[in-house]
């Protein structure tokens, strides 16, 4: 069947000067996965499938609406975070016909299935998880009302009052927040161009929360070679390089100038699943291209990457979940990408029962010298260093402690018996905040029960479970350390190299 909106959509695309290889790319309804493009012919790599002209994006510097304010945009602090966007998105939608992106709002979704918008009964599902304290409803809806309400009475003539409640309310607000979330790219400035009113300083008014996609510039040449091209992380990895305290991480690097967050008409019909990109978006001084990274086969989806976040990242952000087959030591189905996240005072207060003197001191200095106050385990199931390193710390003898502090080094990850049974505690401890067990995920997950599932619910379980088997898998790997450690020890050295203890967790 075709779908009319897709058809009106794409004349639109083409009116406002989108360029659309229709013969190659189109856009059909793939089965829980919504809309998304596909390859109508064999498409070569290198192949330009569309391309956007940079004034066709919607951001806080193509939307006239920045200037029509004046001044009240900045006094405002609607150049802080996404709140300007999202007014702009609003006010866009809210002119019909009037506005250049009337074509781009009815593709756009009208409806969430991300945790944002999940009853009390969905949530409890995902205690435990990384999900929770994260969807941010609260603050987001500080900015509603300190920002976007007052900049929105004050102009009547912008925002008349009978399209207040059908454009403006919080809903909207937060349907136009999600559909940034989920659909925006990160959009920088070509070198020397100049936006009317906008600051120019690095880093000013940056966003916590990243575009949902990256893209990258591209050299201004026409012919591209994959080498020339300059990969960015992309902005879930600079969230992980933040979790995980490496010493490249910073705050200006974590977040972005919210002027470059920008919705991409015909980019956003891209579905990602993990590591199966076969196209890239890149931008140039006056569009942005989506290019195949790989040869595409008729029939084959075309995938971007949102940059293979975790589970539990990919259900808050975009509303799904990815099932792939795992890698050794997991196996079945999940996503290679998961994590789960072990916050820092849960191993305070499981060493705290093992050891006799006051731990306040040396946590402090951890936050302070390390700055990590969680914990990221992987499915590789390995202990990070810097785990192991805040263990050793806790365990170290007053003397030891005191060197410590005055060198001013943290102790080095090293891996002995304490460590490993305060670790196997540790661990356990965190599997506990889940309230079901891995038996019971599963047994939901199977055919026959989890068609009974509701979409939410199932999301939930697929999350959770991921998380458990991480800590499943690392419990296995510390037991059989343990284990190793107490066999006689020429046996135990030949076991040890093949256990893998001494080898450098990942960083
Ligand atoms: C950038 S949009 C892609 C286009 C979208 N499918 C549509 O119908 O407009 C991102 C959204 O697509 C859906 N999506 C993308 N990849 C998916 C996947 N692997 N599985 C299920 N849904 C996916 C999610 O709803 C996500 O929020």
């Amino acid at each position: 069947m075709t779908d009319s909106l897709v058809v009106d959509f794409v004349s639109w695309f083409s009116a406002q000067h989108g360029v659309l290889d229709t013969a190659k790319m189109g856009i059909v309804a793939f089965p829980g996965h919504g809309r998304g493009a596909i390859a109508l012919k064999d498409i070569p790599e290198y192949h330009t499938i569309f391309s956007i002209p940079r004034g066709l994006t919607l951001s806080t510097r193509t939307s006239t609406l920045p200037t029509l304010m004046g001044e009240a945009w900045k006094e405002g602090g609607l150049d802080e975070g996404w709140v300007g966007l999202i007014l702009c998105m609003m006010w866009e939608e809210s002119r019909g016909a009037d506005s250049k992106w009337s074509g781009y709002f009815s593709v756009l979704p009208e409806k969430f299935d991300t945790p944002m918008f999940w009853g009390e009964d969905d949530l409890k599902e995902l205690q435990g998880t990384a999900v929770v304290d994260k969807v941010g409803r609260d603050d987001a809806e500080r900015d509603y009302h300190e920002k976007l309400i007052p900049a929105v009475k004050i102009r009547p003539d912008l925002f008349p009052e009978d399209k207040l409640e059908r454009y403006f309310s919080l809903e909207r607000y937060h349907l136009n927040g999600s559909r940034i979330l989920s659909r925006s790219f990160h959009v920088e400035k070509w070198p020397g161009e100049h936006t009317e009113g906008e600051s120019d300083e690095e880093g000013a008014n940056e966003v916590g929360e990243d575009s949902a996609m990256d893209i990258d510039p591209q050299e201004p040449s026409a012919a591209v070679p994959e080498e020339a091209v300059h990969e960015e992380a992309p902005p879930d990895e600079r969230e992980e390089l933040h979790a995980e305290g490496r010493e490249d991480d910073s705050d200006d690097e974590d977040r972005e100038d919210p002027a470059d967050v920008a919705m991409v008409p015909m980019a956003d019909m891209l579905n990602a699943r993990f590591e199966s990109e076969n196209a890239k978006l890149f931008y140039e001084e006056h569009e942005l291209k989506m290019v195949s990274t790989k040869p595409i086969k008729a029939g084959e989806q075309i995938w971007n990457t949102y940059g293979d976040p975790p589970n539990s990242d990919l259900l808050r952000r975009y509303g799904h979940v990815d099932m792939v087959p795992l890698r050794s030591p997991l196996s079945g189905m999940g996503n290679p990408s998961d994590v789960v996240e072990v916050r820092a005072d849960l191993v305070v207060s499981v060493a705290s029962k093992k050891v006799k003197y006051d731990l306040q001191e040396r946590v402090d200095w951890w936050l302070e010298e390390a700055d990590d106050d969680v914990f990221v385990l992987r499915t590789d199931c390995e202990l990070p260093e810097e785990f192991v390193s805040f263990e050793r710390l806790l365990l170290q003898s007053k003397d030891e402690w005191e060197k410590t502090a005055k060198k001013s080094k943290l102790p080095k990850p090293k891996v002995d018996k304490d460590v490993l049974t305060i670790a196997i505690d540790v661990m356990e401890a965190r599997m506990k905040e889940y309230p079901t067990s891995i038996q019971e995920d599963e047994k939901l997950l199977e055919p026959g029960s989890v068609e009974q599932l509701s979409v939410n619910k199932k999301n939930a379980v697929v999350v959770r479970l991921g998380e458990k088997r991480i800590l499943q898998g690392t419990l296995k790997q510390l037991r059989s350390m343990v284990a190793a450690l107490a066999r006689p020890s020429k046996k135990r050295g030949r076991e040890d190299e093949k256990s893998g203890k001494g080898k450098k967790a990942r960083k």
